[in-house]
């Protein structure tokens, strides 16, 4: 059995955070284990607060996972302070796991702050590190790289340059752009284009956990990145296809074992 943990906050509404990757983990019929870093008040609409798991807590529950069961990969998801930060990179840089997938998680779909502006430079210089594949969106792709991202050739600039401050790989989420639902990966050799058409809805609650977790569980399940990326982006369009309209804001996807029926997504190799 593959052995998947989130290491992120918990959304109590239940469609992004700890609660999504549980629900892309099981669908991928994957064991999921998580780590709570915070606990989020929020919803559909809004972030009403956030408190942090003390840090000895977070490297405890760490321990936890690894002294007994193990991980074939890893998510890591909201990290909101330099503390928290610190506290699963140290872990991470001592258990040493494969298949990690990060997430710099920054804002929650509503425009709320979930990481502390002031955690950038830990952000970049402690957890981007460690990441086997980094996926930011546009706005989290421009506040790492500087560069603004207004095209496919800037998504591609800002993936180039994340890749030369040490990560391994960068796939950046076009979700924020217009038109197609482009996302860029970049291994540091040539660029793959995933693209699928943009779905008319409001219900995008927790893409980005969702697409992030179903990378992880396709990467356990012994895909290489290009084919686990590809299998996770037919996941995450099949789930917001099935998004759900329910609250007052930005409903959540919704997931089920069915979504990889379909067979829709195509990997396009672009050379530099
Ligand atoms: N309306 C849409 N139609 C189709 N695909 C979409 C749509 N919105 C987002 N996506 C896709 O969903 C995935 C997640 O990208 P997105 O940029 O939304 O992540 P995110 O902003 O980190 O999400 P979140 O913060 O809600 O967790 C990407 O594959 C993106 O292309
Ligand atoms: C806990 C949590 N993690 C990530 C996101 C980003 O969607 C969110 N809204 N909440």
């Amino acid at each position: 059995m593959e052995k998947v943990l989130t290491i992120a906050g918990s959304d109590c509404s239940g469609g992004a955070g700890i609660q999504a990757d549980l629900k892309t983990f099981a669908a991928h019929g994957v064991y999921g284990m998580s780590v709570i870093v915070s606990v989020v008040a929020e919803n559909t609409s809004r972030v009403i607060d956030i408190q942090d798991v003390a840090p000895e807590m977070i490297e405890k529950q760490i321990d936890a996972v690894f002294e007994d069961i193990g991980v074939d990969a890893v998510k890591v998801g909201m990290l909101s302070q330099p503390c928290c930060m610190k506290a699963v990179a140290r872990k991470l840089k001592e258990y040493k796991p494969q298949n990690v997938v990060i997430d710099p998680v920054m804002y929650a779909k509503n425009g709320c702050p979930l990481m502390n502006p002031s955690a950038i430079d830990i952000l970049i210089h402690e957890i981007l590190p460690l990441a086997d594949v980094l996926t930011p969106n546009i706005p989290e792709a421009e506040r790492i790289s500087g560069i603004q991202i207004n095209s496919a050739e800037d998504m591609e600039q800002g993936a180039k340059y994340i890749y030369d401050l040490g990560v391994k790989n960068v796939l950046v989420k076009g979700g924020h752009a217009v038109g197609d639902a482009l996302d860029i990966l970049y291994d540091g050799k040539q660029f793959y284009y995933f693209r699928a058409q943009r779905i008319n809805t409001k219900n995008t609650h927790g893409t980005g956990c969702t697409y992030s977790s179903a990378i992880a569980s396709n990467l356990s399940l012994g895909f290489d990145l290009q084919e686990a990326v590809r299998r996770a982006k037919e996941y995450v369009t099949t789930a917001i296809r099935h998004s759900l309209a329910i609250g007052k804001g930005c409903g959540p996807t919704h997931h089920f074992y069915d979504l990889y029926q379909n067979g829709l997504t195509k990997t396009i190799i672009k050379n530099n």
